[in-house]
């Protein structure tokens, strides 16, 4: 999906006026064309592809922790922010960290909701590790709450738990005491 940065160019010039605004004051002149940017830059996880891999013999759990994400709301078009910690059961292959990370912020850069990114994210490490061992656990604060509707930035937190770490709560347990250094704590960032 490509992003026709024209039909945003033009779109914020419309919202621009409909609030009362002057689009070609000074300050104002570039800003369709800078939202255009942004929204290139921060819905980029839509052109995102799939990478990886190599292998090895072990199987000993990985956990990468305190990922920073950010993403927007499908809802209202406004940020959620967080962190993210992926943690896997190797099967004989293992993916580059960085690849974690790359994942994260694939699914984060679309428009979205936190529980679907949650499962999306643990879906792709899944499919990239070929493990069915997978606990993805998202901490975010919404400013679609924060800053309106109901106006109370509460941390949500969502966790996608599979394979063993569902059925093994000492596993599910070890993944919880390792990020909790890492957790998000809300505001401020
Ligand atoms: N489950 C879920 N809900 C979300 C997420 N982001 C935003 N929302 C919620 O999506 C809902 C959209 O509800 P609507 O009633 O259609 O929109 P609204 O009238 O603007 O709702 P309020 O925010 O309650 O004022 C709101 O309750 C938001 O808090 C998310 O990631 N996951
Ligand atoms: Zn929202």
């Amino acid at each position: 999906m490509g992003i026709d940065k024209e039909k945003i160019e033009h779109a914020v010039r419309l919202i621009l006026e409909a609030i009362g605004e002057d689009p070609d004051r000074e300050g104002l002149r570039d800003t369709p064309r800078r939202v255009a940017e942004m929204f290139e830059e921060i819905l980029a996880g839509y052109k995102d592809s799939e990478e990886y891999t190599w292998f090895t013999e072990t199987s000993d759990l990985v956990v990468v922790s305190g990922i920073r994400f950010y993403s927007l709301c499908e809802h209202h078009i406004l940020p959620f922010f967080g962190v993210a910690h992926v943690a896997y059961l190797p099967r004989g292959r293992v993916i580059g960290l960085s690849k974690i990370v790359r994942i994260v912020n694939k699914y984060a850069r679309r428009l979205q909701i936190q529980e679907r990114m949650t499962q999306q994210i643990a879906e792709e490490v899944s499919r990239a590790t070929g493990s069915p061992d997978v606990m993805v656990v998202t901490e975010a604060v919404h400013l679609c709450m924060a800053m309106r509707g109901v106006r109370t930035p509460a941390p949500t937190v969502v966790a996608a738990v599979r394979g063993a770490f569902a059925t093994r709560s000492s596993l599910k347990d070890e993944v919880y005491r390792i990020i909790e250094p890492h957790r998000f704590r809300g505001f401020p960032l």
